[in-house]
């Protein structure tokens, strides 16, 4: 269990972190979501000790990181740019990490296997692909057999296989009853993964939900297609009613159901060639929720919004 309390933090005028609260249970995959420079990584931070926070606290498996004795064996970590000798092998770098907390050769073999590192454990760590220095981060973060593992964008310089062999890793872990907490800035990796997801923009929390209720909450529009577009907007037109035309005869309608659009054409004799709903994609939920909360957006996107 992660929980974080009230969290913030400040870097000089910059307030990374604003009054975050949320808790991360154990057994199922959580998400942490943002757009870039939401905040992510310094919660990471915060949480595992490596900064130290401006007000509130976070607490992992009931106690604050830094207050655990084997800290290993409680929460395994994998943040960006983690720092390895690169004159070193996987193996011997596993054997480094493990000798702290008096973890031995057996164990080191053992995780090398599951992160797919054995044929190479010998090889020079400075050799390694980006792919294969993500394994090994992330064999660290399983040394200590962890009860809680969080991974900072974990997919990252993956090929396909890679991103694949995480994802049933994640699973597998929340199997286990682990807690396992993943960030990431790409809503379509999280809606493969992610069972729960927690959602910030600006330092603040946005959305703390299942991902299954996160679709289900999201207005969903019709897309209906006609050679008459101005006359069926002007029938539909009203309070909470949004229409978005595509060109081409379609229309994109959001805030009356397939049955509303279609009587109301026939009362006006307005010929209809399609009448589709349409169900939203979690990345539309998610640009939505995140539509305020995007620290830099490209003028074409903000024109669109
Ligand atoms: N050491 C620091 N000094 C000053 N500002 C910082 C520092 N670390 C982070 N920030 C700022 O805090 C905000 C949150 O950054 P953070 O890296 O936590 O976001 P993120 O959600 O992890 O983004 P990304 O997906 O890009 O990694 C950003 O505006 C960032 O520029």
């Amino acid at each position: 269990m992660i929980e974080v309390e009230n969290l913030t933090k400040r870097y000089g005028p910059k307030t990374a972190v604003d009054g975050l609260s949320f808790t991360v249970r154990p057994g199922v995959v959580t998400g942490f979501l943002g757009p870039n420079g939401a905040g992510k990584s310094t919660t990471l931070r915060l949480l595992v000790g490596l900064d130290a926070p401006t007000s509130g606290g976070t607490k992992v498996n009931g106690k604050p990181y830094r207050r655990h004795r084997a800290p290993l064996r409680e929460i395994g970590v994998l943040l960006e740019a983690r720092a390895v000798h690169p004159g070193r092998s996987a193996r011997d770098h596993l054997l480094a990490v493990g000798a702290t907390h008096g973890i031995g050769a057996k164990r080191v073999d053992e995780v090398l296997d599951v992160v797919g590192l054995t044929e190479v454990a010998r090889r020079r760590v400075g050799k390694f692909s980006l792919g294969m220095g993500q394994r090994l981060g992330i064999g660290v973060a399983l040394l200590g057999d962890p009860r809680a593992v969080v991974l900072d964008e974990p997919v990252n310089g993956l090929d396909p296989d890679g991103i694949k062999w995480i994802r049933h890793l994640l699973r597998d872990l929340a199997a286990e009853g682990r807690t396992v907490f993943v960030s990431s800035h790409l809503m379509s990796e999280m809606a493969l993964t992610a069972d729960h997801l927690v959602v910030v923009g600006r330092g603040k929390l946005v959305a703390d939900v299942p991902v299954a209720d996160l679709i289900a909450s999201t207005r969903r529009g019709v897309r209906v297609r006609t050679p008459r577009t101005s006359d069926l907007v002007a029938v539909l037109q009203g309070d909470g009613v949004e229409i978005t035309s595509l060109g081409g005869g379609v229309v994109d309608v959001i805030g009356l159901s397939t049955e509303d659009i279609g009587t109301r054409a026939l009362v006006a004799g307005i010929p209809l060639f399609e009448l589709t709903p349409q169900r939203a994609s979690l990345e539309e939920a998610y640009t939505e929720l995140t539509r305020d909360a995007v620290e830099y957006r490209g003028t074409s996107e903000r024109v669109a919004a």
